[in-house]
């Protein structure tokens, strides 16, 4: 692969609170390469958002982002950048497409008089000329009759067409990359296939790289070149989305893929995992699926599973594997591992 655009290594995120200090993201590494979509999956709480509002510099208080994290876009290091270097960022390189566009539109506002101010800030245009490109990024993201629905109030738009109108006003910044987090979670599957395909379109019109976050497995399926599996705080399992599929690995990933409809065959039936993403807040010395796993033993609430390679370009952090060792090798791979491989305090 050629130099990434977004390079993450190490990230640690934390939340301070009276009582103890939430490691919502804990020691996350991946890279987004140009013009590839990279997911994020994970069930609520394992640390996506916070991984992705990381990322736009829109951590704030309590929370921090620790001495240590590194996160690169096109070769500058983001998590030395002060607010106006950010503010630039997130006006012109990277984009955010979030579940509610809502927060993102103002309801007393014309959908197009948000995008023209977008559209004045970002690319110096003005007056007919702005008019005219909004009326461009309506029809960019088939908005039909844009000249006229430019004028209307986003309450008039339908949720789906919302969404649109978001990812026009995204657009009206011209990023080169795009964050989505459950950008199509509030809408029914019809309008999220649609959304997804012109996601889809856009990336390939405008080279887009995206980084796509979602709790659905079934979305990640159509959307992602290659997958991030997200558990309290960490990533327990990385690979090309075909072979994430056909193989995975990781006891989680596979209790993930178990509860998507119609994957089972006719003796299995549809399962979900017992349980809940624990809060994370102690350095792991151990594995956090453990207590929800039905494969766990004893050395699992004992040693930090480090990441092992399991298939082309697919590793997975799980006592489980290297699969060819006895388990007591096992153990002693991934303790080893976390020592020389660097386990953070
Ligand atoms: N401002 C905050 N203060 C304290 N804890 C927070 C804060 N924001 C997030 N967290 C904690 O960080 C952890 C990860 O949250 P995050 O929102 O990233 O999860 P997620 O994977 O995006 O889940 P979901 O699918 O529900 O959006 C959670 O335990 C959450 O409670
Ligand atoms: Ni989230």
């Amino acid at each position: 692969m050629s130099e990434p655009v977004l390079s993450v290594s190490n990230l640690r995120t934390v939340f301070h609170t009276d009582r103890e200090t939430i490691r919502a993201v804990d020691g996350v590494s991946f890279d987004v390469g140009r013009g590839e979509t990279v997911g994020i999956v994970g069930e609520s709480g394992s640390g996506k958002s916070v991984t992705a509002r990381s990322i736009m510099g829109l951590v704030e208080s309590p929370g921090e982002i620790l001495p240590g994290s590194s996160i690169r876009f096109n070769g500058q290091e983001l998590t030395e950048f002060d607010d106006a270097q950010y503010r630039e960022i997130r006006g012109s390189g990277i984009g955010m497409v979030f579940q509610d566009p809502q927060k993102s539109l103002n309801p007393v506002y014309t959908v197009g008089n948000q995008i023209i101010e977008a559209l004045e800030e970002n690319q110096d245009l003005t007056g007919e000329e702005a008019r005219e490109e909004a009326i461009d990024l309506l029809e960019a993201v088939a908005i039909p009759d844009a000249p006229r629905r430019l004028d209307e109030y986003p309450h008039e738009f339908s949720g789906g067409m919302r969404q649109r109108a978001m990812i026009a006003m995204m657009l009206a910044c011209d990023p080169e990359f795009l964050i989505c987090d459950e950008p199509t979670t509030a809408l029914d599957v019809t309008i999220e296939a649609q959304i997804l395909e012109l996601l889809q379109e856009l990336q390939e019109e405008r080279g887009l790289s995206i980084l796509f976050i979602t709790h659905d497995m079934g979305v990640i399926a159509e959307i992602a070149d290659r997958v991030n599996v997200m558990y309290a705080g960490e990533i327990v399992e990385t690979a090309p989305v075909e072979e994430l599929f056909a193989s995975p690995t990781h006891p989680y990933t596979e209790g993930l893929l178990d509860a998507i409809p119609g994957r089972q065959d006719g003796s299995e039936q549809l399962r979900t995992i017992e349980g809940d993403v624990p809060t994370a807040n102690e350095a792991a010395s151990h594995c956090r699926f453990a207590p929800r796993c039905e494969h766990a033993f004893d050395a699992c609430e004992q040693a930090h599973p480090q990441h092992v390679e399991v298939g082309p370009e697919h590793t997975a952090a799980c006592l489980l594997y290297p699969g060819e060792k006895s388990r007591s090798e096992r153990v002693e791979h991934h303790r080893a591992q976390a020592e020389t491989g660097g386990d953070h305090e």
